[in-house]
């Protein structure tokens, strides 16, 4: 992948003249309408929204969804991406756990498979990504917000990796993008105690860029930080993320399948399944 991305800025190179003509407007990224997609005519700026009621919890749909949604931006040369929810109060739940609990081997590879496949295209994207944060970001939510270059977090709303309260260790590419915008010291803190942020600890800690009173604001926010880089050369900017970046994604591509077995097999032993059991119960009892 991060060969495929290093040959296409070789090709913007070559015909950027031509690149800078072509603008799409707006596309789908299927029936389901999972992700809606909208690129602003005027700054080729796709806002990408998670729509999936009631919690936007990452079931292999919506993943699979997302994927694709982040191939049409890269062949269609996107200026930059915004991802938000359509949600009121939630970004995103995380990993929908129904996944996890009472697993069906196909699915479950499939299901990790493309949360793998989501990562690497959203972390190491030659475009610039910036997340509108209107809701409680847990767990996956996090991940998705970290994978983006800036953060904007509606007031009042919580964000993090709690994957230590669920009873389990945050698997090590969530572990390597939260480093990446966290200390080591205070990225240790936070997923060793599994802390969920307030919009203003986020903030304090650098977990989050900017705060917002809204969506809208939180939008407008993002969009003002993506148009910076009209100054900076497309591909200048995309080499360098992705040069620092180069490590995290390499480490992930090279041990994709024993990620995966460790995935599995985490999720086929009877504590776990347990473990998963009770949460369920919990959430549904609330
Ligand atoms: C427990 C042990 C886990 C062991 C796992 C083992 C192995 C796996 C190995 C590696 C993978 C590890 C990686 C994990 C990363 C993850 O992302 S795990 C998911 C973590 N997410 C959470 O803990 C969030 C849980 N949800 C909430 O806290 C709240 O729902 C919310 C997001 C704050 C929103 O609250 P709100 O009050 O608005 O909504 P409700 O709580 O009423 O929820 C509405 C509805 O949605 C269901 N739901 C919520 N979250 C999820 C979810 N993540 N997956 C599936 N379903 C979810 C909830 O049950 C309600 O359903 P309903 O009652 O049927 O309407």
């Amino acid at each position: 992948m991060i060969r495929n991305s290093i040959n296409l800025l070789t090709k913007k190179l070559i015909s950027s003249t031509s690149c800078q003509r072509t603008r799409m407007r707006c596309f789908s990224s299927g029936a389901t309408n999972l992700v809606d997609v909208n690129v602003n005519d005027k700054t080729g700026i796709a806002v990408v929204t998670l729509n999936r009621p009631p919690v936007n919890s990452l079931n292999l749909e919506l993943l699979t969804d997302l994927s694709k949604t982040l191939d049409e931006l890269e062949s269609n040369r996107s200026k930059g991406m915004i991802l938000t929810s359509s949600s009121k109060t939630v970004f995103s739940a995380g990993l929908d756990i129904l996944e996890m609990y009472n697993p069906e081997p196909e699915r479950s590879k499939a299901f990790w498979t493309a949360l793998q496949d989501v990562w690497l295209k959203l972390y190491g994207s030659p475009y610039p990504t910036a997340a509108a944060i209107n809701g409680h970001s847990p767990a996956g939510g996090c991940l998705l917000a970290i994978c983006c270059e800036y953060r904007v977090m509606v007031n009042d709303f919580t964000i993090g990796l709690n994957e230590t309260r669920l009873g389990i260790s945050a698997p090590s590419f969530f572990i390597s993008s939260f480093r990446n915008v966290l200390s080591t010291r205070e990225a240790e803190k936070a997923l060793t105690l599994g802390t969920m942020f307030s919009s203003d600890e986020a903030l304090k800690v650098g977990l989050v860029d900017e705060i917002a009173t809204d969506k809208a604001d939180s939008i407008n926010k993002c969009e003002n930080f993506l148009l910076e880089f009209k100054k900076v050369s497309s591909m200048a900017r995309a080499f360098t993320k992705q040069s620092l970046r180069k490590k995290d994604l390499e480490e992930l591509e090279n041990n994709r399948e024993q990620d995966l077995q460790l995935f599995l097999f985490a999720i086929n032993q009877p504590i776990v399944q347990k473990g998963l059991g009770a949460y369920i119960q919990s959430l549904k009892k609330k």
